[in-house]
């Protein structure tokens, strides 16, 4: 079965928070929105704003939920869920990625990113420029 994975697509001054996976990460430096797993008993909402949190350092609140992509991995299987989040307190502080970017909604698709987020980027941005 799918390991549950969720993302925070945070939004701050028009700019999306992007993270770069570390060496020893999987997916090493692959771009990605940062995230994690949801643990047994937890809400979807409840571990994205634990995992931002732990990972960031900031306080969030998911907002709206974005379709998931399922994406076979060689060694595993994600559905990988999205969230577009507010931003409420924090100042940004790396736990475990190498790197992070305020990126432009123009420059997302620059990014090299984990395979499973490509679809979630095209669908944010289908979105956005809806708006
Ligand atoms: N957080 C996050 N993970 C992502 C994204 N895209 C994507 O493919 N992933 C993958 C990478 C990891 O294999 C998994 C997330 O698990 P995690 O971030 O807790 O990774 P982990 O270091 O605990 O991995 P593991 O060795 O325990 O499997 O999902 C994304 O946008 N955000």
């Amino acid at each position: 079965m799918a390991i549950k994975v969720v993302c925070a697509i945070l939004e701050q001054h028009g700019r999306i928070l992007v993270t770069q996976r570390s060496q020893h990460m999987p997916q090493p430096l692959l771009w990605e929105f940062p995230g994690g797993k949801v643990e047994p008993g937890e809400t979807e909402e409840e571990s994205l704003v634990r995992e931002i949190k732990e990972e960031i350092n900031l306080v969030v609140r998911p907002i709206t939920r974005l379709t998931p992509v399922v994406h076979r991995y060689s060694d595993k299987e994600i559905m990988l869920i999205p969230y577009t989040c507010r931003y409420l307190s924090g100042v940004v502080q790396l736990a475990e990625h190498r790197s992070y970017q305020w990126a432009e909604p123009s420059d997302l698709m620059k990014y090299t990113w984990c395979p499973a987020d490509v679809p979630i980027v095209e669908e944010y941005l289908l979105h956005s420029s809806a708006i």
